[in-house]
């Protein structure tokens, strides 16, 4: 099949502007071009001025509740990660030929490709809950023991019993889906379909067993998309709006789009320094001894990497402790750009060259690896800043000590709001609808869930949105379901310092 990038970058969105549902709208070969640029602009605005996204700036990158704002938080980290993402795109384009460009219709394309990709870098951490990967683990610990229990035991009236999809699908939550959520249910910016394929990292539903889980029932299962299905990429709740997202794309099951590739390489090539500058920043590491490690893990890593060359991180530690004492007074800062400059020349050219090298497993979202994951020079550098971090950096005592807060907060909110998921599905209609004589305590707690995620709840349970839904259970077990969502979207949609201070409050700690 011949590439055509026309059919990945396309204007549609689900909406129409006058509200229409636009059920993936055929494409005209005339309507390409400007309009399409249009498109994304509009796209830009919707991304940019989202709250979400500011929120990003006070949710956790590596170091929770940091009050230090020379450390990095998910806001300046995507910033960082926009600025490689766009460096990338221009590169392929640069290292394209016309004729190349021609023949894949890209010729015309730099501007929206650039744009989907740098909003897609901006987004790529936008579901991510409080507290990183740690809150991530804390939701699902808590609804992986809860959901079972609160079905079984605590439900007045347990009419329920939650089938095993719909049980996995909750207990999966992950912050790239709940991206895909919120940009969709949550906010409804109403992004153009090429817009959000860019985030779709992950492309296994949350109901879906992972590649490692089939193999253990049978060994002999293989799966050629394994590394796009290890963790889950979207819920069963947004089932409808990817698979129209696929058709208008003409993405297959189980594949991405090609944007993907590069707001993932770009997200590697970023936090690898990052994490470390903010570590060296806080004194968890010193930077004087940063160079010697670095090279000493980088040859570690040399042995099982064929095509690396021997010395390549030591060449540019080099050229960055140089820097360093040019610098005097302000070493640690040159050491920090000089080994980004290095890096940068590095990585992103590479990436692209092998977006180029793979275009067509890569058009079709086939190819089932990360750009730089091949054993390559440019492999062994990225891994070893990875290394580092998590040798050096996430395992600090105060970074520990910081991550179980978070833990424990997002744990007792949860406790906290719990209540609301044992109500009986009328009694908490009857919320909605403003009755009186609902009970005191969950009525309290019921106000202060945010209208747009009730709204999500409201518009989740019409009859047209539950007819479209992946599976035939019956009314009250989908309420259920959207009521565990609702839940799950008002915690893991907190800043650490919002939940920081609801959970002091609520625990009557202030
Ligand atoms: N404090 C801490 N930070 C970590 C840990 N593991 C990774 N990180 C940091 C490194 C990066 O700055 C950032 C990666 O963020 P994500 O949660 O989005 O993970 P990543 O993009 O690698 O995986 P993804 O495919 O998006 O799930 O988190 C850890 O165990 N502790
Ligand atoms: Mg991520």
């Amino acid at each position: 099949m011949s590439i055509n990038f026309n059919s990945k970058v396309r204007y549609n969105r689900l909406y129409r502007s006058n509200g229409d549902i636009n059920e993936a709208r055929p494409f005209h070969p005339s309507q390409k071009g400007s309009a399409e640029l249009t498109s994304f602009e509009s796209d830009r605005g919707r991304i940019i001025n989202s709250a979400a996204i500011r929120r990003l700036q006070q949710k956790t990158q590596v170091f929770p509740l940091e009050r230090n704002s020379a450390v990095r938080s998910r806001l300046t980290h995507s910033m960082e990660v926009q600025q490689v993402g766009r460096y990338i795109v221009q590169e392929v384009f640069k290292q394209l030929n016309k004729e190349k460009k021609e023949e894949y219709r890209l010729d015309i394309l730099e501007r929206q490709f650039e744009s989907i990709v740098e909003m897609a870098c901006l987004m790529h951490d936008i579901g991510n809950p409080p507290f990183g990967h740690f809150g991530e683990q804390a939701i699902n610990d808590w609804f992986g023991k809860q959901l079972y229990k609160l079905i079984k035991t605590d439900l007045p009236d347990p009419r329920i019993d939650l089938p095993e999809p719909l049980y996995r699908d909750l207990s999966n939550f992950e912050g790239n889906a709940q991206g895909i959520r919120l940009v969709h249910t949550l906010l409804g910016l109403n992004l153009t379909y090429s817009q959000v394929s860019a985030i779709l990292k992950y492309t296994r539903r949350g109901d879906q067993l992972s590649p490692k889980e089939l193999k253990k029932i049978d060994p002999t299962s293989t799966d050629d998309l394994s590394y796009l299905k290890k963790k889950v990429g979207y819920y069963v709740c947004e089932d409808d709006f990817v698979s129209k997202l696929r058709c208008c794309l003409s993405i297959e099951e189980g594949c991405r789009s090609p944007f993907s590739y590069i707001m993932e390489a770009a997200d590697d090539i970023s936090y690898g320094i990052a994490d470390i500058e903010d570590a060296v920043e806080k004194n968890i590491i010193n930077r004087t001894h940063l160079g010697q490690i670095l090279i000493k893990e980088y040859a570690d890593l040399f042995a099982e990497y064929e095509s690396a060359t021997a010395n390549e991180m030591a060449d540019i530690v080099k050229l960055a402790s140089e820097s360093a004492e040019r610098a005097k007074n302000c070493a640690t800062s040159h050491f920090f750009i000089t080994l980004r400059v290095e890096i940068n020349r590095r990585l992103p050219k590479y990436a692209a060259s092998q977006f180029i090298e793979n275009i067509e497993a890569i058009y079709h979202g086939r190819f089932n690896r990360a750009l730089i994951e091949d054993k390559s020079t440019q492999h062994a550098l990225v891994q070893t800043l990875k290394n580092i971090a998590v040798k050096y950096a996430f395992c600090a005592p105060e970074v520990e000590a910081r991550e179980l807060q978070g833990y424990r907060i997002i744990t007792g909110l949860l406790d906290i709001y719990k209540p609301i998921l044992r109500l009986e599905r009328n009694t908490f209609e009857q919320m909605i609808e403003g009755k009186r004589g609902t009970p005191l305590y969950e009525t309290r707690l019921f106000k202060k869930l945010p209208n747009k995620h009730l709204r999500a709840y409201i518009n989740a349970m019409e009859t047209d949105a539950i007819n479209a839904l992946p599976y035939k259970y019956n009314v009250d077990i989908w309420e259920f379901y959207f009521r565990v969502r609702l839940i799950q979207d008002y915690i893991s949609g907190m800043t650490d310092q919002f939940a920081f201070d609801e959970y002091r409050a609520l625990m009557v700690i202030d």
